[in-house]
């Protein structure tokens, strides 16, 4: 397992050992023990989410916010998205800066974002499965977002404006300047 600590504090990119044979390939996608081992405290994960998008849907930027803050493990099991974490820690000194590296099926890379930020991907292939871990459970009142396209954050989603499809919820997201941290 290689594991790359990210210029944002505490974000890591993890490549697991791939195990390829003749029927295909084998890997651990995640191990408790191990994935301790990189963190300075233990992360327990309680939920486990799925989510399947057509080329250009974009699901961004999310959070929740206070004591229901949760860290992820992202990955992608079909297809390529470019994911897409916002460091919204107030005491952090890359507050409001942002890492985008793509996450693949043919890559399997996998990124570990720790509470404290905004995630979200635009899917870059014809379709995606994403699968992440969560350590702490959905709760949707203290749902925060920010708007994809804030000029504050300058984020490159890769493709045209006219070519991404995002949520009703997501269209109305607000600035940095103005969301619920
Ligand atoms: C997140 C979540 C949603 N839901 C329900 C609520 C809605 O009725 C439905 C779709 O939710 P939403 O449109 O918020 O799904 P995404 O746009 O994929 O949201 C996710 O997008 C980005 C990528 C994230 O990192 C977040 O985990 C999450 O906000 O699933 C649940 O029942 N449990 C959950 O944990």
């Amino acid at each position: 397992m290689k594991v790359t600590e990210t210029r944002l504090k505490g974000c890591f990119v993890i490549e697991p050992a791939l195990f390829e044979d003749d029927r295909g390939y084998f890997m651990e996608s995640f191990n408790q023990k191990k994935f301790d081992s990189i963190l300075s405290r233990p992360v327990t994960f309680v939920q486990d989410n799925q989510s399947f998008s057509k080329k250009g849907v974009v699901r961004a930027l999310h959070y929740q916010i206070g004591e229901h803050a949760q860290a992820k493990l992202v990955m992608v099991l079909q297809g390529v998205v470019l994911d897409v974490v916002v460091d919204l820690r107030k005491d952090s000194s890359t507050f409001g800066e942002h890492i985008a590296l793509e996450l693949s099926y043919e890559n399997k890379k996998q990124l570990f974002v720790p509470r404290g930020f905004a995630h979200g991907f635009v899917v870059l292939s014809d379709t995606a499965h994403f699968f992440y871990k969560c350590d702490n459970n959905y709760n949707a009142s203290s749902e925060g977002g920010i708007i994809y396209n804030d000029n504050t954050l300058g984020i490159d989603w890769k493709l045209p404006g006219k070519d991404l499809f995002l949520s009703k919820k997501d269209k109305l997201l607000p600035t940095l300047e103005n969301a619920r941290l």
